[in-house]
């Protein structure tokens, strides 16, 4: 396969040296802001990977909705789902993943990994209630993950679902909520000429503690 140019050198696309950051979450929240001004669409899409229960990795884009702010005691990135679709039944089980953000026009990857927790009901209410109506409708009718018999199966289940909602607010389903998965590695990359990209890794032992911080060969 013949290779593209990939846009414009690099050198430019971080100015100062990134490496300089004394921890992960302000340099993340930068380069988040970077994406929502760069990116076409979804600056917030990252790829998720989980295990199933053989230990055999699994991985779907999501969108990340929370990054907590200083002082959370489980600080870390949030996103939602149901709970039992693949990745809710793999993350209940095995309750640990990675995540892999890659803002190609930055010419910039973050990847993360870390235990994951449930977020709290009122989390989830709180999220599921800024969501638009059609969409809370469907997360009462998709049984997302499990197999589907036709398309109109599924257009039968959201008239039913919307016939059963018809006034007032859609409360949350039980199986419909979030995750959180707090870094124990934060590792920020960005690509160089000759392939001689920009890699720091920031690693703790535990949530809340010290991060120590790691130049890697590209
Ligand atoms: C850009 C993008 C963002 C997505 N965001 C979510 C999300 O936030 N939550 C979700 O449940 N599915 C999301 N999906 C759909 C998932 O990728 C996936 O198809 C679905 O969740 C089923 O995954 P599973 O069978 O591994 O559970 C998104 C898909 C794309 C392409
Ligand atoms: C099935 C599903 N659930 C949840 C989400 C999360 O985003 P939102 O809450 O904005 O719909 C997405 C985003 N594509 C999705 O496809």
């Amino acid at each position: 396969m013949t290779e593209k140019p990939s846009g414009p050198p690099t050198e430019d696309h971080t100015p100062g040296d990134f490496a300089e950051a004394a921890e992960p979450f302000a340099l993340f929240d930068e380069w988040m802001a970077d994406a929502t001004r760069h990116e076409p669409n979804d600056p917030n899409a990252v790829a998720l990977a989980t295990v199933d229960a053989a230990g055999h990795p699994n991985v779907r884009m999501v969108l990340l909705k929370a990054v907590d702010p200083a002082g959370y005691p489980a600080r870390g990135f949030v996103f939602f789902t149901n709970y039992e679709s693949t990745k809710g039944v793999e993350l209940l089980a095995h309750p640990y993943a990675a995540l892999d953000f890659h803002w190609k026009s930055l010419h910039r990857q973050v990847r993360v990994r870390g235990p994951v927790t449930q977020v709290s009901d009122a989390e989830a209410d709180a999220y599921f209630a800024t969501r638009p109506r059609s969409a809370q409708i469907g997360a009462w009718a998709s049984q997302q993950s499990r197999p589907l018999e036709s398309r109109f199966a599924l257009e039968k289940a959201v008239a039913a679902e919307t016939a059963k909602h018809l006034v007032g607010k859609v409360p949350r389903p039980p199986h419909w909520s979030g995750f959180r998965i707090t870094p124990l590695e934060i590792e920020f990359w960005h690509s160089r000429l000759s392939r001689l990209h920009e890699r720091v890794m920031f690693k703790r032992a535990e949530a809340g503690g010290d991060w120590t911080k790691t130049r890697l060969y590209p």
